[in-house]
């Protein structure tokens, strides 16, 4: 059974990786981590700006540094982004140095959590829907081969996912 004092989050754009891994860590006494928020900070521009100038290849580059770095750090909740996932490198570090939690949303609720923020530069499409289906039908298989637990976030508020994911983590863990 994989560690407690790690916790990953990972799924899709508006599953409430950020938000959810803020209270847990809080329940937990652990810090929180998000791996968005540090390669902004490292790179001292924003996600868009990272597309825009390096492209999505640039952005994974540093996704990838980041996380390996990341991974390592104990008692912390990390919230990853949305396409973590993609590289085998990013999904062996993940499984292997601590405890997986896949976020699930419907595409529905995904729509209108995101629908505000234009943070995201993958949304940033013609058709949002369509492009939060594709990613979907990419990445679901991907989450969940690295995945210890997967938890539906449809129709409750943060408060109580997370209070959920906090029961079964410690189910699944038995701590
Ligand atoms: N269970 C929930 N119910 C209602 N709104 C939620 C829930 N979880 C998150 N939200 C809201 O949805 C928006 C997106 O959440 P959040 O930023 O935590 O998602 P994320 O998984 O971190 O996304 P990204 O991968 O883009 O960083 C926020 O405005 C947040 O307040
Ligand atoms: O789903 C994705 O590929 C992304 C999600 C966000 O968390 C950011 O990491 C970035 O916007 C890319
Ligand atoms: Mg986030």
């Amino acid at each position: 059974m994989p560690e407690l004092h790690r916790v990953f989050l990972i799924g899709p754009m508006g599953a409430g990786k950020t938000t959810i891994g803020r209270q847990l860590a809080r329940s937990l006494g652990f810090g929180f981590a998000d791996s968005d928020a540090e390669i902004e900070v490292r790179t001292g521009a924003d996600i868009p700006w990272i597309f825009d100038v390096e492209g999505e290849a640039g952005f994974r580059e540093r996704e990838e540094a980041v996380l390996a770095e990341m991974t390592t750090w104990d008692n912390t909740v990390l919230a990853t982004g949305g396409g973590a996932i993609l590289r085998p490198a990013n999904r062996q570090v993940l499984a292997e140095r601590g405890f997986v939690i896949y976020l699930r949303t419907t595409l529905e609720e995904q729509l209108r959590r995101t629908r505000r923020d234009r943070n995201r530069p993958l949304l940033q499409t013609a058709d949002p829907e369509d492009t939060l289906r594709r990613l979907f039908a990419e990445r679901d298989p991907l989450y969940r081969s690295v995945a210890d637990l997967v938890i539906d976030t449809d129709s409750s508020s943060p408060k109580t996912v997370a209070q959920r994911v906090l029961a079964s983590l410690r189910a699944a863990t038995d701590s």
